[in-house]
């Protein structure tokens, strides 16, 4: 059996903004050499999450640790630490070249040779101002940070935004070599769930502040189907299991459900004349958000 350690974990998190609850009795754990994706709708509390586990916030009641410590105002376990999030500022004259000897300095892992790489495949200009790159130069930087950064536990919270297609691509393929050399934990971020499937081994899926998932995501893939058919049947038939989204057209129903399904209930499901498709981390995440409550068209 392999030993798992854990690096951070947030046991009975809650966090207001006036309000508004940011966070509702969250609590979960983030394992050693592992990619996360840490998914939700828009205001679900995904950022909330990583400013604490960063030290740049703080819950109003749990415990949040990493590396077995808190990590508000804590600088020995943040240089562990590396958060790349969209909206970073950098001093008005900076230019890329000082950013990179900035983050060099900060992070004690920094490898400036894979730096230099990064530089070269999202094609970064270093001598230009920072405040003059693009929107997809300035997701470009970002993502060259949190890569080279080698830091065992690092965020990238929504990191991509400008990017496109191919240098998404560039980040997810060389994010996944140079992990595959150099095993850290990960966290991402992101709405475009599709992209990111192959690439996240654990998914915590939080909505309105509470964590609704948080599994390996081969499991979650294997074991979540959607049966559809005519209603009383869906019914009849999804009784017993975990379901987590069902809606209703007419008399015909469509439901989401998880749990192992055997090949004796598989052929019960064709003979009660319904129809059982497999259902993408994405429909998943969907299902799991839109609506906890039965949609009926
Ligand atoms: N500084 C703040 N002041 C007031 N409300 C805040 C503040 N920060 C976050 N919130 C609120 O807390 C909730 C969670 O926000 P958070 O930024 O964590 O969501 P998110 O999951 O990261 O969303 P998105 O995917 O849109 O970035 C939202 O309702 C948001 O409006």
């Amino acid at each position: 059996m392999t030993d798992t350690r854990v690096v951070a974990s947030v046991r009975n998190a809650h966090k207001r903004f006036g309000d508004v609850t940011a966070l509702d009795d969250v609590s979960f754990d983030i394992e050693e050499n592992r990619i996360y994706g840490l998914l939700g709708r828009n205001g679900a509390g995904k950022t909330t999450i990583m400013q604490i586990l960063t030290g740049q916030s703080w819950a109003d009641s749990g415990t949040v640790e990493v590396f077995g410590h808190s990590p508000y105002e804590n600088a020995g376990t943040l240089s562990n630490v590396c958060f790349i999030k969209e909206s970073q500022r950098y001093p008005d004259d900076f230019r890329v070249k000082h950013v990179l000897t900035a983050a060099a300095r900060l992070l004690p892992r920094w490898d400036n040779d894979f730096a230099e790489l990064l530089l070269d495949d999202f094609d970064l200009p270093t001598s230009r101002k920072v405040k003059k790159l693009s929107r997809g130069m300035t997701s470009a930087l970002g993502v060259i940070i949190g890569l080279a950064s080698r830091a065992p536990l690092t965020f990238f919270d929504e990191p991509y935004l400008g990017l496109d297609a191919a240098s998404r691509q560039m980040f997810y393929d060389r994010l996944l070599e140079d992990y595959a050399e150099n095993p850290r934990t990960v966290i991402l971020s992101t709405h475009l769930i599709d992209e990111v499937s192959d690439l996240i081994e654990h998914v915590v899926l939080i909505d309105r502040g509470t964590v609704v998932l948080d599994d390996e995501t081969d499991n979650l893939r294997g074991r979540t189907v959607s049966v559809s058919g005519p209603a009383t049947r869906v019914d009849e038939f999804t009784t017993g299991h975990g379901v987590v989204h069902r809606e209703k057209l007419g008399s015909l129903a469509r439901a989401t459900i998880t749990g192992h399904i055997s090949e004796l209930e598989r052929s019960r499901a064709r003979s009660l004349g319904l129809e059982l498709e497999p259902v993408s981390l994405q429909q998943l995440v969907v299902s799991s958000t839109t609506n906890k409550k039965e949609t009926v068209a």
